[in-house]
């Protein structure tokens, strides 16, 4: 079931166009990442789920709702994380707990998101006394406090060791297998490769793709090896191989383009007919290949 519904959504501010037509959808239960390059529409496609901005045209749906007329409903329904500066220094972190929980209808029980999130000996503790993963635990904790059913996380990890990331993840996995629906915004493709079921790639305004992130970098590699005998004639019948799509030659150079395990089926078939190579090279796609072929811009 599709819990958000995205159609043909627009949006510009005077003349700037900032969204020109941005549809997807969102099913239950996965983590669905939004990537692009900065500026392509990103934060305004998700704060118009939000209700936050009135798009100009198309249509929004959040579990059935329109952000809009129906803010209220869709407010009880969604949690969305707080970026760095909208939480003052001074407030305990179960004071923002309770704070946060008092906006709500059912909230959860916040003593039980301390313990969920590593903060139950931070109870006390003052927000700008945290260090970056525990305020960013807590601000994950106060996105889930209203018991929402889609929550919306922006910008993760970012200012994160390496160590606080992968606990983090591990945690939105938790809240996956919490049943909670997660639309990720994200700008580390390690991150979006770890974590989302499916991702949209924004560019100027549209959505340009939609897919599994295996789905996004696709299932074709390359091998290269240099014969060493000079003889081609033991790399004849490689492109007969199930797992080959093309082979090309250059004097002694072979590039061999397949998907799957082919490089297996490849290194068989050269040991078969007594074949040595040399310089043997395997180069497999990435999400950042798929990132740059799909918005002509290099991943920052
Ligand atoms: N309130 C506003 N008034 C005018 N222009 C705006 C406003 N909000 C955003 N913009 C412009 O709209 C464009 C898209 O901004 P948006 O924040 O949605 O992009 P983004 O993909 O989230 O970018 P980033 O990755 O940098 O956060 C940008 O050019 C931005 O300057």
């Amino acid at each position: 079931m599709a819990v958000i519904e995205v159609t043909d959504l627009r949006k510009s501010y005077a003349d700037l166009t900032v969204l020109d037509g941005v549809s997807f959808s969102v099913e239950e239960g996965e983590i669905f990442g939004i990537l692009g390059p900065n500026g392509t529409g990103k934060t305004t496609t998700v704060e118009c789920v939000e209700g936050l901005r009135r798009p100009d045209g198309g249509s929004i749906r959040v579990l059935g709702l329109d952000p809009v007329k129906d803010a209220r409903k869709v407010h009880e329904l969604i949690g969305v994380q707080l970026q760095q500066t909208q939480l003052p220094e001074n407030i305990k972190v179960w004071e923002a707990l309770d704070l946060y929980a008092s906006f709500y209808a059912n909230p959860r029980d916040w003593r039980e998101l301390l313990e969920e999130w590593g903060l139950a000996g931070k109870r006390d503790a003052r927000f700008g006394k945290l260090s970056g993963g525990q305020q960013q635990r807590l601000f994950i904790a106060l996105a889930l406090v209203g018991n929402p059913r889609v929550a919306f996380l922006d910008e993760l990890t970012t200012g994160l060791d390496p160590q606080a990331r992968r606990t983090t993840w591990e945690l939105v996995k938790r809240v996956r297998a919490s049943g909670v629906t997660v639309v990720l915004v994200s700008h580390f493709m390690d991150e979006v490769e770890e974590l989302c079921d499916r991702v949209a790639v924004f560019n100027r305004g549209r959505v340009v793709a939609v897919d599994t992130p295996a789905g996004l970098v696709g299932g074709e590699h390359r091998m290269r090896f240099t014969l060493m005998a000079g003889d081609t004639s033991g790399t004849a019948g490689l492109e007969n191989l199930p797992e080959v799509i093309d082979v090309s030659r250059e004097g002694t150079r072979v590039v061999v383009t397949g998907r799957g395990d082919f490089a297996t089926a490849v290194t068989a078939h050269l040991a078969r007919h007594h074949v040595l190579v040399s310089d043997l090279r395997i180069d497999k796609r990435t999400l950042d290949d798929a990132f740059a072929a799909l918005t002509g811009r290099s991943f920052e």
